[in-house]
Formats: C-alpha cells, sequence, structure tokens
C-alpha cells in the first residue's frame, strides 16, 4: 500500500470537484505500490484515481508524465488518461502535495506472472517503445548510473544491519559500472518501472500500462533489462528461462534488438538489479513515521544481482541468437 499524505475530506471533495467529474461518494486509499499517495476515487460519474506526488517525483517532471500518458493514448497504448479541471490544469495541489486525477483501468495486475504473461509483456514494451518515439519531451533518468553512489552513500554503513557486508559489495558493483556502463545503445522513452504491480491483463491479454512517474530518456535495452529483472525470476531467486524467452521473443516481435544491445544486456540487467536493490535498501531504511505503507525487499534484488554477475552471454536469458 501506500498512503503518505492523509487528506481532510473536505478538501478532497474541493478538490474533485474542480475536475467536473460529479459528486465524490468515496476514497479509499490504495493499499498497493510504494511511491506516491494513491485513493480510488468513486464519484456519481465513475471511479478515479487521485495521487498525491510524494518526494520521489519532483513536480518540475509533471508536464512530462502528464503529457506522455496522453501521447501514449494518442498512440493506441492503453493508460491513465489525466483529467483536467475548467481552467485545463490536470495537476493541482491537495494537503500541501502536487495532485492529479487520472481515469481508472480495467484489469488486474498478476502476482505469479506466467510465460504467457511475460511474452506480452515483452510485446507491450515495444509497443511502449515505438509509440513514444515521437514524444517531443525529454527526461533524464536520475536513478541511472550517476545516481547510484548518492543513494549507496544515504544507506551508508546501515546497510550493513540489512545484510553483514552489503555495504562494500554495494559500493564495488557502482564502481564497477561507473567504469564500464554500456554507451550509445537506442535510446528514447523507456517506462523504468514495468514491474507486474504496473501491468494489467484481461484474461491473460495484456490489457493497460500505469505508473508512468519513472518514466525518462534512456537505452530501450534497460527497459527490457529491468523486465527481465521483475517478470523472470522466481521466488527462490532462480531465473526462468523460458519466461526469459517469452519476454525476449514478444518484444522483438515488434522491435528486434541490435547487436550491441544483446552484448550490453548482461550489464545492463546488473545495474538495473543494483537500481531497484538500492532505492529498496533506502526506503527500507527510512520508512516515514505514520505511513501506511509495506517496505519492498532490498535483499530480493541482491540476489537476482549475484545472478547476473555470473552472466556473460544474453543467451542466458533465453535470448535465441
Ligand atoms: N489508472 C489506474 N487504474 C486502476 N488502478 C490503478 C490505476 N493507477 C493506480 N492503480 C492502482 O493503484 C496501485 C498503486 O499505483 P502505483 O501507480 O503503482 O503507485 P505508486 O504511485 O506508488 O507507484 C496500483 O497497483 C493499482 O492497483
Ligand atoms: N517497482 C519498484 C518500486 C516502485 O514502486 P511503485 O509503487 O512506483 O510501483 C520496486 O519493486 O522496487
Amino acid at each position: 500500500m501506500a498512503v503518505y499524505t492523509e487528506v481532510p475530506d473536505n478538501e478532497m471533495a474541493a478538490f474533485v470537484a474542480g475536475y467536473g467529474i460529479g459528486d465524490l461518494l468515496s476514497a479509499k486509499g490504495i493499499a498497493e505500490g510504494v511511491s506516491n499517495s494513491n485513493f480510488l476515487l468513486h464519484t456519481t460519474q465513475g471511479f478515479y484515481i487521485l495521487t498525491l506526488y510524494e518526494e520521489r517525483v519532483c513536480a518540475d517532471d509533471l508536464p512530462f508524465f502528464i503529457g506522455l500518458m496522453e501521447h501514449l493514448a494518442q498512440r493506441g497504448l492503453i493508460c491513465p488518461q489525466p483529467l483536467r479541471t475548467g481552467d485545463g490544469a490536470a495537476v493541482g495541489r491537495l494537503a500541501g502535495r502536487p495532485a492529479a486525477i487520472v481515469t481508472f483501468l480495467d484489469g488486474l495486475s498478476v502476482r505469479r506472472p506466467t510465460v504467457a504473461h511475460c511474452g506480452e509483456v515483452g510485446r507491450g514494451l515495444a509497443l511502449l517503445h515505438e509509440a513514444g518515439r515521437d514524444f517531443g519531451m525529454q527526461r533524464a533518468n536520475v536513478l541511472s548510473v550517476p545516481g547510484w553512489r548518492p543513494l549507496a552513500e544515504q544507506a551508508g554503513a546501515e546497510a550493513d544491519t540489512v545484510l553483514p557486508g552489503l555495504s562494500k559489495r554495494i559500493f564495488a558493483e557502482i564502481e564497477a559500472h561507473e567504469r564500464n556502463w554500456p554507451q550509445g545503445l537506442p535510446s528514447g522513452i523507456i517506462h523504468a518501472d514495468l514491474f507486474p504491480n504496473n501491468v494489467f491483463f484481461i484474461k491473460d491479454q495484456l490489457s493497460g500500462l500505469i505508473d508512468f512517474y519513472f518514466a525518462c530518456t534512456d537505452a530501450f535495452a534497460y527497459d527490457l533489462a529491468i523486465c527481465l529483472n521483475s517478470w523472470c525470476f522466481e521466488a527462490d531467486a532462480s531465473f526462468n528461462l523460458t519466461k526469459g524467452q517469452a519476454l525476449l521473443a514478444g518484444y522483438e516481435s515488434v522491435r528486434p534488438l541490435e547487436a550491441a544491445e544483446v552484448a550490453a544486456l548482461p550489464a545492463l540487467c546488473r545495474g538495473s538489479a543494483l537500481r531497484f536493490l538500492l532505492t529498496r535498501l533506502v526506503d527500507w531504511l527510512n520508512v516515514p513515521e505514520g505511513a501506511f505503507v509495506k517496505p519492498l525487499d532490498p535483499l530480493e534484488y541482491d540476489r537476482k544481482l549475484a545472478f547476473h554477475q555470473r552472466v556473460s552471454d544474453a543467451r542466458e536469458y533465453g535470448l535465441r541468437r
């Protein structure tokens, strides 16, 4: 779940009134998610999602996220659509936070993805990359290599309270990436957080993508690496090659990978495992008092990182060439 910011009922009702979506019947804090505060709104006109943007989202980036969701929908991708008030604003302020209301998407996210789900998400990811090609705005990936050392420093020696020796291993890993991070790969708009909780399915068919608040301009293959990490490992930290094959084949059915992307995949998988290890670690060590949130396990990504450190060839992820 996440609700970090409580909203008084009268403020909520006044905020919703500005969007002309009928009278507010109920607003329920949503348990899933860790980044922002989300509420399911029920009004006399239907269901909507209200998001209050918390610390990890910079208010200056909101026009990028709002514009991106509108652009992708125009290109046929199913994703939440920001509502606008009578004077055309998508983002307002509520309880001291920037806030927006988006359309509610039907579908369910899956807790245990099957091979078929992995194929669907690979294809969906490539469609997103293609749909984003002519989006006119850019946003640097603040959670790429230059962002990792500050996160590790924020965790500091406390990392070792989670697992002895973790801090030293993290800094060694960061150093390796700072020296050898793949450069010059095909780039564009990436989702950067396309985990199973951000993908909806109806009867095994992908029905929509949500949570574009890490989206940025970066290497397409890095997004693929994030998906391999979040969709293709089993609970015991073993990599499921069949799921990897399905995800990569789904992706390549829309956008075939270039040779440089194939060669870079092991490094990108390793780096993206480190990225999620770091943000989870910082969140784990800094749960805000009174927040309605369950921090995610950083060590899940330490175990995935250990797998990638042993990989030297993209075929080990299921690539068939
Ligand atoms: N547009 C939407 N339609 C339906 N459900 C949504 C929508 N946006 C968010 N949700 C629900 O809210 C949960 C948290 O949203 P998410 O965007 O992942 O949170 P966060 O902002 O913390 O990243 C999702 O797992 C989903 O259940
Ligand atoms: N996917 C990230 C957490 C980001 O959370 P979200 O609520 O923005 O989806 C992770 O698993 O570490």
